[in-house]
């Protein structure tokens, strides 16, 4: 499987309010629970809710605009505008670049995508830059679209690529497209490029499932469907490829063992603190030497070896943690138990 982080972004567009703005981040606020370090979510709220989005928004989800005006001769007077470095100063760290609605209602032709691309780019914003079918008759053909924004782009770190089909395409048209989109950046590009851009879909469809299981799909561009709970189901389909099983909200990342520990750490640690000498508190820390057996499943990538962590005992104002490796009783540590000392020490293996 190609190791592209999958993206989901909500775009918003122009039906939300502020009541709808602020359930829309407390669902997410409340639902995601751990960060979710190889898949990103984004949304993208209307410009007037920018500041309200990033503000009570939990941290690891990105906000993207849904436009920004490039400035194309000096600074000027461009009334209602926002500029790429407004955004920038909000804490905005994406944007929506060519977009079709953009396209066909405002007449955003291929060049100034490109322009706006590389422009955005350079002010330090990510850019989700949006090439698809959905033009007026006798627009540019996506492989016209695509070069006019790939001939801007030098660093594709920071650009998802969205494809917006025609009204009424099928699923499967989108893994074909995807597919032939790659390959044209392989062609025209290079194979590193084709290999690492992630190509997000970004039409109607009830087909979330399906299509995130697809090599060539790597995230979504959700309109409609982001102003509902349903955002969160997309979501946890997509989850449910890298980590079968799992639910949003519920997934974490492969952990390392030391940020296993570190974790029961200091939940143990703030029992402790509450509470400190009852048997509540041992049955719940023995609840904590269970979790942690239980996700031995989870192997530790630098550390092939170490295999599980199956003991955590309290002694005084120290864990004890005993590392075993393959069955085999590998070390004991004695580690501090203060949350400034788990914060700061680097005292695993
Ligand atoms: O920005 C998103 C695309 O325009 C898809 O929107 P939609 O999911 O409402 O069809």
């Amino acid at each position: 499987m190609a190791t592209r982080t999958f993206f989901v972004c909500g775009n918003w567009k122009s039906d939300v309010n502020t009541d709808a703005v602020t359930t829309l981040i407390s669902a997410l606020n409340g639902k995601l629970k751990f960060c979710l370090k190889s898949f990103k979510v984004v949304v993208s709220p209307p410009q007037v809710f920018l500041n309200l989005t990033r503000s009570s928004l939990r941290r690891d989800v990105d906000v993207a605009s849904q436009n920004f005006w490039m400035e194309m001769e000096k600074k000027g007077c461009y009334s209602a505008e926002i500029s790429a470095e407004m955004l920038v100063n909000l804490g905005i760290t994406w944007v929506i670049v060519g977009h079709s609605e953009r396209r066909q209602l405002w007449g955003e032709l291929d060049e100034l995508v490109g322009e706006k691309v590389e422009y955005a780019l350079s002010q330090g914003l990510k850019v989700i830059a949006c090439v698809g079918e959905n033009v007026e008759p006798g627009g540019s053909d996506l492989t016209t679209q695509i070069k006019a924004i790939v001939d801007h782009v030098t660093d594709w770190t920071n650009v998802v690529l969205a494809y917006q089909p025609a009204v009424g395409a099928s699923w499967k048209v989108a893994t074909e497209v995807h597919k032939r989109l790659r390959e044209w950046l392989h062609s025209n590009k290079t194979s590193a490029v084709a290999q690492s851009i992630r190509i997000i879909y970004a039409g109607l469809t009830t087909k979330y499932k399906k299509l995130s299981r697809k090599e060539n799909i790597d995230g979504f561009l959700v309109g409609e469907g982001s102003l509902t709970p349903r955002f969160l189901k997309i979501v946890d389909q997509a989850v449910n490829k890298y980590y079968p099983g799992t639910q949003f909200g519920e997934h974490e990342d492969p952990l390392t063992v030391s940020d296993k520990i570190l974790r029961a750490l200091r939940a143990a640690n703030a029992m402790k603190k509450d509470n400190p000498n009852s048997h509540a508190q041992a049955a719940r820390i023995w609840k904590l030497e269970r979790e942690l057996i239980n996700m031995d499943d989870v192997l530790v990538k630098s550390k092939k070896d170490i295999k599980t962590v199956n003991d955590l005992r309290a002694r005084n104002d120290h864990w004890v943690v005993t590392i075993h490796v393959q069955g085999t009783r590998l070390r004991s540590t004695m580690v501090p138990a203060t949350y400034e000392h788990l914060m700061n020490s680097n005292w695993i293996f």
